[in-house]
């Protein structure tokens, strides 16, 4: 309960007055529905059917005075009435529904954005704890879940208010009956809280579907070579296969509970009203206009009832999702890397390194709870304008280091320095400000090369854009496609070469000017052409910039002013090139 009074609540905070209006306006709604209903009485009366003064209520009487009008202007009276409730209620539902739409739509978005913020605003240990495709899931199915919960919990509390007014207008005409009515539908709800339970249940298993789909699919898609290679088509298919087989009982479950649950308020109210008419005829011989009347008491409530179920079952099988999302906002918020104020990006100035970047007594584990670490006793200096490669075999922490330097990891013991300031929250932003970073698999954005390299500096000029994209040894290649740096890139760049997407991202780190160059470098991706390219591009920057490079190449080792060697978290060495017998250590 408190997960949906939680959404309801920042459904309120971002709806305010409007989401009350409409609220009540649902309420006019049903009573202009109730009324047209009423009317029903006095045409009942005027066509013969029913006797008003006798026996009847209050409301009944109110109509007394058509009797005395010819019977065809009562009948006109009522009628006309009965047209104008109707055309201001349907003309009402109309405008309520659309704006309903609106608060749906852009309570979504507004908590889209929310959760968006918060998960990208969260350190890279979040990222590294979570699975990706989990975080998909919330955004996507989830988030759709949550919504639709706390509407249909808002209209849930509209529908009681409703109800509560047509108990009122039922307390009217008959408090008797309507008391019969209430406790037949006490007793019905008590039984029925089950299918709630049930619900509920089912939920749990909606979710983990749901992730399990979302995982599975990314998984498939993102190791598409790998499957066709080795021919895995197959097994993936019987993966599906299963799923779908899952979810189609899921979904029938789910139906079957809704279901069941109708039925059950549809044969219980067949049968409280056949008990009750047997009763009264046999036993009480009540009059007809009773009788009639506690039908259409029972017509008018009891689909409220049922429907008042129908949303509790809903909103039961939302529990889970919003249990996830309140989670996933509270670990958002656990994991948040910097303090608000920090957070105005487009206002923090870069660190201008003078000295060095530094690692004092280091220690980093991933998992608290293991002994073994990453990384162990790390330390380092590396120096302002040069450049330092770092070695070491496969999972000896290279990466981990060079998180650790990017301020993307905290050290669990030990400093990172800047210039002999130790690395904070406060500084953290514009260390990173400073820094370039071009990864081993680089992504590029499914946009064109201009807008790839842009979305880094907003403001470069055309003649910037193809300077840094000699520099880093892509001009030829861009300026030979078709529609040269407009060209839209496809996913991930999947039109481009690994070799290509690298120097397109090493050309876009360059076109920021940064004052730190880290770069991680591609196993494979280049072929010997481009890397002396590259290589040669390294060579003339520097003196300029500080660069870090993981280094898999001899040839970046030799231009190194430093190289450190790691092994199993450990450094075993560091020097300048010379001094490391580079080949047999160089990473797979
Ligand atoms: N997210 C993680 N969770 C737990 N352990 C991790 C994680 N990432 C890396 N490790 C472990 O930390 C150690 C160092 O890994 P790291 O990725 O830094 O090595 P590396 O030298 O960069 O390797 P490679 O050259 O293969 O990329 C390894 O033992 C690795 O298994």
């Amino acid at each position: 309960m408190e997960h949906i009074l939680y959404f309801s609540k920042k459904m309120h905070a971002y709806a305010g007055k409007i989401l009350y209006l409409n609220l009540f306006g649902m309420l006019i709604i049903s009573f202009l529905d109730g009324m047209g209903i009423l009317l029903l009485v006095p045409l009942l009366s005027i066509s013969g059917i029913l006797e008003l003064n006798a026996g009847m209520s209050s409301f009944a009487r109110m109509f007394s005075f058509l009797q005395e009008l010819p019977q065809w202007l009562g009948l006109l009276l009522i009628l006309g009435g009965y047209i104008l409730l109707s055309v201001g209620q349907t003309v009402l539902q109309r405008n309520l529904s659309l704006r309903d739409v609106k608060i749906h739509t852009g309570f979504i978005n507004h908590i889209r954005l929310e959760i968006y913020r918060a998960i990208l605003q969260s350190n890279w240990e979040f990222f590294i704890k979570k699975r990706k495709t989990d975080l998909i899931n919330a955004l996507t199915d989830e988030l759709g879940r949550v919504t639709g919960g706390t509407y249909t919990f808002l209209q849930l509390l509209a529908s009681l208010a409703f109800t509560l007014l047509q108990v009122g207008i039922a307390f009217w005409l008959s408090a008797e009956m309507t008391l019969f009515v209430l406790g037949c539908g006490l007793v019905i709800a008590l039984f029925s809280r089950t299918f709630i339970r049930k619900s509920e249940k089912l939920g749990n298993q909606t979710s983990e579907l749901a992730r399990s789909y979302i995982g599975g699919i990314t998984d498939h898609f993102n190791g598409i070579k790998e499957i066709k290679s080795n021919m895995l088509e197959e097994s993936r298919i019987s993966w599906m296969q299963a799923w779908c087989q899952r979810m189609g009982i899921e979904r029938y479950e789910q139906s079957k509970i809704r279901m069941n649950s109708q039925l059950y308020y549809k044969i219980s109210f067949s049968l409280i009203i056949a008990g009750f008419i047997y009763l009264s005829v046999t036993l009480f011989q009540t009059q007809g206009q009773q009788l009639l009347m506690i039908i259409l008491i029972f017509s008018r409530l009891w689909p409220r009832f049922t429907g008042i179920q129908s949303s509790l079952e809903q909103i039961a099988a939302a529990i889970p999702a919003f249990k996830s999302l309140v989670k996933l906002q509270d670990e958002c918020k656990e994991a948040k890397e910097m303090k608000a104020s920090n957070l105005a990006y487009k206002h923090v100035s870069p660190i201008l390194m003078e000295e060095n970047l530094e690692c004092k007594d280091m220690y980093y584990r991933y998992n608290r709870e293991e002994p073994a670490y990453a990384l162990e006793d790390i330390n380092l200096q590396i120096r302002s304008k040069q450049m330092t490669a770092i070695i070491g075999q496969s999972g000896a922490g290279k990466s981990t280091l060079i998180d650790i330097l990017m301020g993307l990891l905290e050290p669990e013991n030990g400093q990172v320095l800047i210039d002999g300031v130790p690395l904070t929250s406060d500084n953290l932003l514009s260390l990173r400000k400073s820094i370039s970073y071009v990864p081993q698999d680089p992504v590029l954005f499914n946009e064109s090369i201009r807008e790839n390299l842009m979305m880094i500096e907003p403001d470069a000029t055309e003649e910037q854009l193809w300077e840094a994209l000699h520099f880093a040894a892509a001009a030829e290649f861009v300026s030979r496609l078709p529609q040269g740096l407009d060209t839209l890139i496809g996913d991930r760049g999947v039109r481009l070469s690994g070799g290509e997407r690298q120097r397109l991202v090493l050309a876009r780190a360059i076109l920021r000017k940064p004052s730190i160059l880290v770069l991680d470098e591609a196993t494979s991706a280049l072929d010997t052409e481009n890397e002396t390219e590259i290589q040669k591009a390294l060579d003339r920057l520097k003196g300029k910039i500080t660069m870090i490079v993981i280094a898999h190449r001899l040839s970046t080792i030799k231009n190194a002013d430093q190289v450190i060697v790691l092994e199993r978290g450990k450094m075993i060495r560091k020097g300048g090139a010379e001094q490391i017998p580079g080949a047999t250590v160089l990473a797979t």
